[in-house]
């Protein structure tokens, strides 16, 4: 028999899921049976109304909340099925995640807190080198009181691929920013994905972000209502809010 290649895996196979939160009259059924392939190396963008699922398939996409029923396989591997501390691990080597509010430690410098990740990451790099990638070698070791919007969203990219994560997730990555800051934090990302080849799942309201995707996802109520492709990508630079 052939043996599958590697490489010919997806990322991410998502079969049947479902994640019901609580029970009986109150029961909130938040993915109500989700299908889904996610090639490696590619943007994805999630789109659809508040309350839809969307956090809710990242969350379990990243280790972070487990489905209620069907699978999310990760490189052919059963997320599902994993004990906590074998989900610990999937978290620790092979996903980074950007959330809205940057989370950086208001003590420490730009640099210290990459270093957070760099210090216990298996195959990191520098903090310097993650910095530079999102453009901020000359803030290295300023504080978040001392960046702007962007530029700590642009610390928590770095702290979140100094790892090299596989995948990236982003969960309303430019909620908190201005249009003109948001497209270079899109343009970070798109950045992050040619250079390094890491798989970006962000999950956004601002519909114009689908441009810039390989493939669009359209949740409602729960469920795909629509997956399209972009025959060409669109810069972030070039996309009109
Ligand atoms: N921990 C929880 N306990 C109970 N219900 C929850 C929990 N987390 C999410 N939900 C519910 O599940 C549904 C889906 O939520 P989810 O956060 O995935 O939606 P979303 O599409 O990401 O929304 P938004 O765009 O507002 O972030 C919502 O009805 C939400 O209230």
């Amino acid at each position: 028999m052939e043996q599958t290649r590697d490489t010919d895996l997806p990322a991410f196979d998502v079969r049947g899921l479902t994640r019901t939160y609580g029970a009986g009259h109150t029961a909130v059924h938040a993915l109500r049976g989700v299908d889904l392939r996610i090639a490696r190396g590619e943007i994805v963008v999630l789109l659809g109304p508040s309350g839809s699922g969307k956090s809710t398939l990242l969350n379990i996409l990243g280790g972070l909340d487990r489905p209620t029923s069907g699978e999310a396989l990760f490189n052919g591997q059963s997320l599902s099925q994993m004990n906590d501390r074998a989900l610990t691990t999937y978290r620790r080597a092979h996903v980074g995640f950007v959330f809205q509010f940057y989370n950086l430690m208001a003590s420490l410098t730009a640099r210290e807190n990459v270093e957070l990740v760099t210090e216990i990451a298996a195959h990191p790099m520098t903090p310097e080198e993650a910095l530079a990638l999102v453009g901020l070698s000359d803030r290295m070791d300023h504080f978040p009181s001392q960046l702007s919007g962007g530029e700590q969203q642009r610390v928590a990219i770095a702290r979140a691929i100094a790892k090299q994560p596989e995948v990236l997730f982003c969960d309303e990555p430019t909620g908190a920013l201005d249009s003109a800051t948001g497209r270079s934090v899109l343009a970070v990302l798109d950045d992050v994905n040619r250079r390094l080849g890491t798989t970006v799942l962000i999950v956004t309201h601002a519909a114009a972000t689908a441009a810039m995707a390989d493939t669009v996802i359209r949740f409602a109520d729960g469920q795909i209502r629509e997956i399209t492709r972009n025959p060409t990508r669109t810069p972030p630079e070039g996309i009109e809010w």
